[in-house]
C-alpha cells in the first residue's frame, strides 16, 4: 500500500525539491509572531508553544487558517497518542483541547492511536528506554484509547456545541498501515530519504546516547515511523499540520523534512506547552504522576478534586487551556475569585467544565455528589461522614433497631432499613 505512493513522490524529490540543509535553516518560530484569527485565538489562550517551520516555501501557517485568503478550504490537523497505557491522561487533554478548537472552527481533526509506534516506544523526553510491550497488550491499550477518544469527542459534540458548523473528528490507528508493510520494502522506499546526521542531531537521540543505558535501534527508528505517519496522513487526508506536546518537536521536524523532500509541499508543526506538576515534572505515565481520564483509574470525583485543588496562581491559565469558556467570561470568573479566593469558585468552575467534558453530565453530577460528602454535607446517625469510601458501612452504621439515619444537606432526612436476606 505504502510503497507505490512513495515511488510516485520519489520522482518529485529527485526532480529537484529543496535539500535538507535548506529545510533546517527554516528554524522555529515562537507561537507569538504572525498568528492570525484562529491561531491568534488559541495563542491568546496559551495553547501554543512553538510553530515549525518559521517560513514555508510556498505557504505560511496562518494562511492555512485565514478564511479570507484566496482558495481557503478547511484543513486537516492530527495528533498522535501512543497506547503505552490503557487510558488517556490530563496531559493528553491539552493536545485534545487544541484539536477540538480546530474542529470547532470547521477544520477536520484526526486523533491517531499509535498502535504500531507504541511497540517501539518514543524516546522523546525520556532518560530511560520504555518497558517493551507485547502486541496483545498494545492492542488492548489501543482499543481502550480509541474508546476514550471517542467518548471525549462525543461529550464535546453533545455538551459544548456553539451553533457553528464543526469539522469532523476521526480516530485512526497507525497499525492499520504498518501491519501489512514489508520491512525491506519500507526500508528501501523510506530509509533512503533520511540522513543519519539529522536523525542523530535530535535532542531525544542525543540525550539517550549520552545516558549510561544508551539507545536501542527500535527507539532510534521511532522518529522515522512518526515522520512516515505524517506523510501518510498528508497523502490520504491532506493533513498539513501535526500537533503535539513540546517534547514532540524533533519527531514533527522529521516529518516535515521527509514530506518536504518528497513532495516539495509545505506542512507545519504546532506544539502545546507541557503540563507539569508543582515540582515541574511533566504530568504523564513516565513520571508516574498521571491523572487519568478513564473513570476506573481516576474517578470523576478525583478528577474534579485535582482541579479544585489547583493553586490560585495557576487557575486562570488552566481555565484558558482546559475549557472553551470565552476569555471575557474567564476574566469575570477571575474578578469574582480574587475577591473571595477561599471559596475556590474559579477552581470549581474549571473542575466542572473539565469533568463534564471527560465524563459527561452524569460524571459531573456524581463528582458533585461526592463533593457534598467531603465538604461535610452528609451525616449518618447524626455523625458527619467526610470520606466518600465510608459513607454507609455495612455492620458499622446500623443502629440497634436495624435502621440507619441519613441526612443529606440541611433538610433531607432518610431512614434506611437493613434487611437480612
Ligand atoms: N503533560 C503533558 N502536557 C502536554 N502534552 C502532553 C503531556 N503528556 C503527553 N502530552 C502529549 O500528548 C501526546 C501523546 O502522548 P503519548 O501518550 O503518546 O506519550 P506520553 O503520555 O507523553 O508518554 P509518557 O507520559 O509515558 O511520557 C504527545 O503529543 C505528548 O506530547
Ligand atoms: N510520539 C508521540 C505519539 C505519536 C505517535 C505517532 C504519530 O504519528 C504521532 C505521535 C508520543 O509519544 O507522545
Amino acid at each position: 500500500m505504502a510503497a507505490p505512493m512513495l515511488r510516485c513522490f520519489s520522482r518529485c524529490w529527485w526532480s529537484g525539491t529543496p535539500g535538507l540543509s535548506g529545510v533546517l535553516a527554516l528554524g522555529l518560530r515562537k507561537a507569538h509572531s504572525g498568528a492570525q484569527g484562529l491561531l491568534a485565538a488559541q495563542k491568546a489562550r496559551g495553547l501554543f508553544k512553538d510553530f515549525f517551520p518559521e517560513r514555508g516555501t510556498k505557504l505560511e501557517l496562518p494562511q492555512l487558517f485565514d478564511r479570507s485568503a484566496a482558495g481557503y478550504s478547511p484543513q486537516t490537523i492530527y495528533c498522535g497518542f501512543d497506547p503505552t497505557g490503557d487510558s488517556l491522561h490530563v496531559g493528553h487533554l491539552l493536545a485534545l483541547l487544541s484539536l477540538f478548537h480546530f474542529q470547532r472552527a470547521g477544520h477536520n481533526v484526526i486523533a491517531l492511536v499509535g498502535g504500531a509506534t507504541a511497540r517501539l516506544g518514543d524516546p522523546s523526553g525520556r532518560t530511560k528506554e520504555r518497558e517493551a510491550l507485547d502486541a496483545e497488550r498494545v492492542g488492548a491499550n489501543a482499543r481502550a484509547l480509541r474508546l476514550g477518544l471517542e467518548a471525549l469527542a462525543a461529550n464535546h459534540q453533545q455538551l459544548f456545541t456553539d451553533g457553528r458548523t464543526w469539522g469532523s473528528f476521526t480516530v485512526l490507528d497507525n497499525s492499520a498501515w504498518y501491519q501489512k508493510q514489508h520491512l525491506v520494502d519500507f526500508l528501501a522506499a523510506v530509509g533512503g530519504h533520511f540522513r543519519m546526521g539529522t536523525l542523530l542531531s535530535r535532542l531525544s537521540v542525543q540525550t539517550r546516547l549520552q545516558s549510561p543505558e544508551g539507545m536501542s535501534l527500535a527507539e532510534f527508528f521511532y522518529q522515522v515511523l512518526q515522520a512516515y505517519d505524517f506523510y501518510y496522513l498528508f497523502q490520504r487526508y491532506g493533513c498539513r499540520v501535526q500537533l503535539g506536546g513540546s517534547d514532540q518537536l524533533g519527531n514533527i521536524m522529521s516529518g516535515y523534512e521527509f514530506i518536504h523532500k518528497l513532495t516539495g509541499e509545505d506542512v507545519f508543526g504546532i506544539t502545546v506547552p507541557l503540563i507539569t506538576n508543582t515540582t515541574g515534572a511533566k504530568l504523564g505515565k513516565s513520571a508516574g504522576n498521571a491523572v487519568w481520564l478513564n473513570r476506573d483509574k481516576t474517578s470523576p470525583f478525583e478528577l474534579y478534586q485535582f482541579f479544585v485543588r489547583l493553586q490560585d496562581d495557576s487557575v486562570e491559565r488552566y481555565l484558558k487551556l482546559f475549557t472553551f469558556l470565552p476569555l471575557p467570561e474567564i476574566d469575570h470568573i477571575m474578578q469574582l475569585h480574587v475577591k473571595e479566593p477561599e471559596k475556590r469558585s474559579a477552581q470549581k468552575r474549571l473542575a466542572a467544565e473539565v469533568t463534564k467534558l471527560v465524563h459527561g453530565r452524569e460524571g459531573l453530577d456524581s463528582a458533585k455528589r461526592y463533593r457534598m460528602i467531603t465538604e461535610g454535607g452528609v451525616s449518618i446517625n447524626h455523625r458527619q461522614v467526610t470520606n466518600p469510601e465510608c459513607v454507609l458501612v455495612v455492620g458499622q452504621h446500623i443502629l440497634k433497631n436495624g435502621l440507619s439515619l441519613l441526612k443529606i444537606g440541611k433538610r433531607n432526612f432518610y431512614i434506611i432499613k437493613w434487611l437480612q436476606l
